[in-house]
């Protein structure tokens, strides 16, 4: 029976820098890997792009990024882009998207209530949203952040990511995180109490045709002047070639600036 599934809503952070045939194939594992399970219907993917202020070594303007992204979900019937994070004018932690992301999706399964019914209804929402320490909406609900073993294995990195930050993000809305060549994850959240204690949430897919493709790989073979057909979608090999992204100088963007997130808490944690 369908009716009691728990809906969820896949979200990925990162770069997209550019966005490769990778980053679409892991809402495809996910999603495979979390119907599998019988306890959850995936009704979305949402893309999220990170913004300039993030300040990661020849990250390329937002506006190409998003551009190039909503190029590579045009076939998808399920997958979608947003710019809100990607048009911010500072980083934002992931924590706060994933919070963004959530609220919306809450107003979205309660923005027609007018009447008092309806009203009653919200009230359930935000009494669920408030009491809930596993962030699920009225109509079971659930956000999940997806991504790459190796962005859980980043939680390790010191001054990267506030624990209280992990916390939420694990605690109270749960994580798919897609095996990587090179990665660990069980080992990882093994050797982690926090992830130890909310290892439930964390759903690890095995990806067995290991792929390595990476965007860090499609820059370089672009510098190179090498193919990169195939590795990601053809309209998105087609706008990197109109607007010549990714040279030399490109991926010099950056480069004698500290990562945003690293910037910040290192800044916090000595003064
Ligand atoms: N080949 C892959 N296997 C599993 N996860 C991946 C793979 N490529 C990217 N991801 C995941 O996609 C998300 C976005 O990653 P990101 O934009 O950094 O892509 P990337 O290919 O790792 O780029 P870069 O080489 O610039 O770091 C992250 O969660 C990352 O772990
Ligand atoms: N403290 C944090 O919230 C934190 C730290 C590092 C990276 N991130 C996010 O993780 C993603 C990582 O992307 P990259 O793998 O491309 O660097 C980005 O969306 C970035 O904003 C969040
Ligand atoms: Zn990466």
């Amino acid at each position: 029976m369908s009716g009691d599934k728990t809906k969820v809503v896949l979200l990925a952070c990162g770069s997209f820098n550019p966005i490769t045939n990778m980053h679409l194939r892991m809402f495809e594992l996910a999603r495979d890997h979390l119907e599998e399970t019988g306890q959850y219907r995936v009704v979305k993917g949402i893309i999220s792009p990170v913004c300039d202020g993030y300040k990661k070594k020849g990250l390329i303007e937002a506006c190409h990024r998003l551009e190039m992204a909503k190029l590579a979900v045009e076939d998808s019937g399920w997958i979608t882009v947003d710019s809100w994070e990607g048009m911010q004018p500072e980083w934002l932690e992931t924590a706060k998207v994933v919070r963004h992301h959530y609220e919306e999706l809450l107003a979205m399964e309660n923005n027609d209530d007018v009447d008092t019914v309806k009203y009653a209804k919200k009230r359930r929402i935000q009494d669920c949203f408030e009491s809930s320490s596993n962030h699920k909406g009225s109509d079971g609900l659930q956000l999940m952040l997806l991504c790459g073993a190796d962005v859980l294995e980043s939680f390790g990195i010191p001054n990267l990511w506030k624990p209280e930050d992990i916390v939420e993000i694990v605690g109270s809305h749960g994580m798919v995180c897609i095996t990587r060549s090179g990665s660990d994850p069980h080992k990882f959240i093994h050797e982690s109490d926090v992830l130890w204690k909310y290892r439930k949430n964390i759903h690890i897919v095995r990806e067995w045709v290991s792929n390595d493709i990476s965007a860090t790989h499609v820059r370089r073979a672009l510098r190179r002047s090498r193919s990169i057909r195939y590795l990601l979608p053809d309209s998105v090999v087609c706008y990197i070639g109109e607007h010549r992204l990714y040279s030399a100088e490109s991926e010099k963007k950056n480069n004698d600036v500290i990562l945003a997130p690293l910037q910040r808490y290192t800044t916090a944690s000595t003064s």
